[in-house]
């Protein structure tokens, strides 16, 4: 842009924010105003500044870019066949994710450095919050196809270029990502840009129906469209559905047709209830055949014509004995919702969680070591074991050990053994310890973060060497070592402050998933129902829960996540007459959390603090100590149930009671 052109601009840009120019004002797009003053009065960017577009490390790059990993993966192709429509036309296509990074790009190479220079590139930042008024940003904020032609740029810098983005949405309503076709020159006009427009909107379409088609493969699949001919190869309105008929996610234009626009009114819901059609008859004769079938919606009777897709893999067990897809029948114990969960059950149908099963899935046996991040009870032990169950090593052991809540002094012999006499208390025959006992088979490092300093080297070494030295040994056991650590702290902050070797965190991280809390999870009626059916031992909807004390439970906030929520199903089950769950059920933490959040903290951290207060009256020996510790926390984790707290210490019921006489260990309910 010539430098008076510039001016003009920058001039432009603050008498329309400033309004000091009625005509100036009334010929920017609305749309393009309101980013203008978002621009510079909450963002305060400067349009004359002549900085260059933000550029990830390659680090950052790769870690976002592995965040997304599904995302891309099925995007890609798409972007590529819009930038072989445009590229004659002088567009480069860009593929980015919901932070706005640039995670692909296509464009012509010749012309690489003009793209360079003018932000164009991979890993750029399009972030409203830095650039202005931009494509990318824009549409980020205003969740809607746009284009931010030329001068309607914030910057000068960018008031060459031509953009127009649109945004990718998941089947949940939310913002995977975003896809934009730019040019560094074109016509004055902003109409010239009008087929730009509709071509990456049509993309962003085609790309959610292939995620959304990817998301729910294990699911049975309605597609609607208002026209018979057209059935068949449409794209859009589609509505994915458990093997009950209801309602598990439904896309944009099946929301706006059937819902009102809004995701809640249609999860959840019966199909039967949206349309005149019997689920379990339908399935019969839909689903066995690629027909088109006529459908009626039941508020105004309007017809509209449906294919039925079956499932590729049924994870969950409907309560009516429907029939299996004939192709790829699942074996009836994976119907099965016992414990332990299988990876398909567990992911449920939150995105996020889905995203994380199937990329969890790719890795199952390729000896990538896995770090399990996220708060408390939100599954990452039962993950794990999934992921090994799901492996070929699933009929090798898989070896726990929980590295916080074992005394500093007893996690090297405890992990790395010892052989006869290696030291004073040392057993007779020696200890093989638990990475030896994992071999071929899975070892889970739970609460990596709480590994003493002194031993992470040792650990390294193992896993560098994949040989084992027991304490006291004179030769190395070779072992065939696969790691799955899970921790709720945030380990790269601990390699900062330096308390985890940098080292020994990449060996463990050759791929992290971190697990949503209760309060993210976008399925928690669903996965209400399931944990309802592990805790009565029945089929998945077999206990009828009322719609006031389901709403109870997706309100709250769930601190202690699935752990918690599992005490409270328990609880409401036992407190329950027969007739199924209603709000009179529940814990008054659920039906009156304020009322909970008012009680004094003496109420809950008495009794921890009446424990300890007794263990510290008593001299034990460090063994004695060590005991102590791996009781109160079996018992801590299991709510003080004593059966349940021996069987993980692997120890039997009489023992348990006998230690806990023992050591003073008195549950919270019995204390005065
Ligand atoms: N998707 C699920 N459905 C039903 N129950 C689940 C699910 N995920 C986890 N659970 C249950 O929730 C409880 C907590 O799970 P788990 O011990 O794996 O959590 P965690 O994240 O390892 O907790 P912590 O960090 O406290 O060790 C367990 O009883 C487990 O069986």
């Amino acid at each position: 842009m010539a430098l008076l052109n510039q001016k003009q601009h920058i001039e432009k840009v603050y008498s329309a924010v400033a309004h000091t120019n009625g005509a100036v004002t009334a010929s920017v797009d609305a749309p393009v105003l309101c980013s203008w003053q978002r621009s510079m009065n909450q963002h305060g960017i400067d349009p004359a500044d002549a900085a260059r577009v933000r550029i990830l490390t390659e680090r950052e790059f790769k870690e976002q870019a592995e965040a997304v990993d599904d995302f891309l993966r099925i995007a890609r192709p798409a972007v590529r066949e819009l930038f072989r429509q445009v590229s004659p036309h002088g567009y480069c296509a860009l593929l980015c994710d919901h932070n706005v990074t640039t995670l692909d790009w296509l464009g012509d190479d010749q012309q690489a450095r003009e793209w360079k220079k003018a932000g164009l590139y991979l890993c750029s930042i399009w972030a409203e919050e830095e650039e202005g008024t931009c494509a990318v940003g824009t549409c980020l904020v205003e969740k809607r196809a746009i284009t931010i032609h030329k001068g309607e740029h914030f910057r000068v810098v960018n008031a060459d270029l031509t953009c127009s983005a649109a945004p990718i949405l998941d089947p949940f309503g939310e913002m995977l990502g975003l896809i934009d076709i730019s040019a560094l020159r074109s016509p004055d006009s902003k109409e010239s840009q009008y087929f730009a427009l509709q071509l990456v909107k049509q993309t962003a379409q085609l790309i959610e129906a292939a995620y959304f088609y990817h998301q729910f493969e294990d699911q049975w699949l309605l597609c609607i469209c208002n026209n018979r001919e057209m059935a068949a190869v449409n794209k859009t309105c589609l509505l994915a559905l458990d093997g009950n008929g209801t309602v598990l996610a439904a896309d944009q234009t099946a929301r706006q047709q059937f819902g009102g626009g809004i995701y809640k009114t249609m999860i959840g819901r019966d199909i039967g209830d949206i349309f005149d059609i019997k689920f379990d008859q339908f399935i019969d004769v839909a689903g066995k055949s690629n027909m088109t079938w006529p459908i009626r919606t039941i508020t105004n009777g309007d017809y509209y014509f449906a294919t039925l897709r079956s499932p590729q893999a049924i994870g969950i067990k409907s309560i009516q004995n429907r029939p299996a897809p004939k192709a790829k029948a699942t074996p009836l114990k994976e119907l099965s919702v016992a414990e332990p969960l299988s990876l398909d059950l567990l992911a449920g149908a939150d995105r996020r969680l889905r995203e994380i099963v199937t990329r969890a899935k790719r890795v199952l046996d390729k000896n990538i070591p896995i770090l399990l991040n996220g708060e408390t009870g939100t599954g990452k032990e039962v993950f794990a074991r999934a992921i090994h169950n799901a492996s070929s090593r699933a009929n090798k052991p898989f070896v726990a050990i929980n590295c916080a809540s074992i005394p500093e002094s007893l996690i090297e012999s405890e992990l790395f053994g010892y052989t006869a006499g290696a030291f004073t208390g040392a057993l007779n025959k020696g200890m093989q310890g638990k990475i030896v006992q994992s071999n071929g088979g899975t070892l889970f490092l739970d609460e990596i973060g709480d590994m003493p300093t002194s031993l992470q080297p040792r650990l390294l070494r193992v896993l560098a060497e994949k040989e084992i030295t027991p304490l006291g040994g004179a030769s190395p056991i070779p072992v065939r070592l696969n790691v799955i650590c899970a921790t709720h702290r945030n380990i790269r902050d601990m390699v900062a402050e330096g308390s985890f070797r940098e080292d020994l965190f990449y060996r463990l991280k050759g791929i992290s998933f971190v697990l949503p809390p209760l309060r993210q999870r976008t399925d928690l009626a669903q996965l209400i129902r399931l944990a309802l059916a592990i805790e009565a031992n029945t089929e998945i909807g077999a206990i009828a829960i009322d719609e006031e004390a389901l709403n109870l439970l997706t309100r709250y906030d769930w601190p202690g996540n699935i752990r918690q929520l599992r005490n409270v199903l328990r609880y409401a089950l036992a407190m329950s007459d027969g007739d199924g769950i209603i709000s009179t059920s529940l814990p008054e933490e659920v039906t009156d959390p304020e009322l909970t959040a008012l009680l004094p903290p003496m109420e809950t951290s008495a009794p921890e603090k009446m424990q300890s207060a007794a263990q510290e009256e008593h001299s034990w020996s460090p063994m004695e100590q060590a005991e102590i510790a791996l009781i109160l926390d079996a018992l801590k984790k299991h709510q003080w149930q004593v059966i349940k707290a021996a069987k993980e210490i692997g120890i039997g019921r009489s023992t348990m009671y006998r230690k806990m006489e023992k050591y003073d260990i008195v549950p919270p309910n019995k204390r005065p």
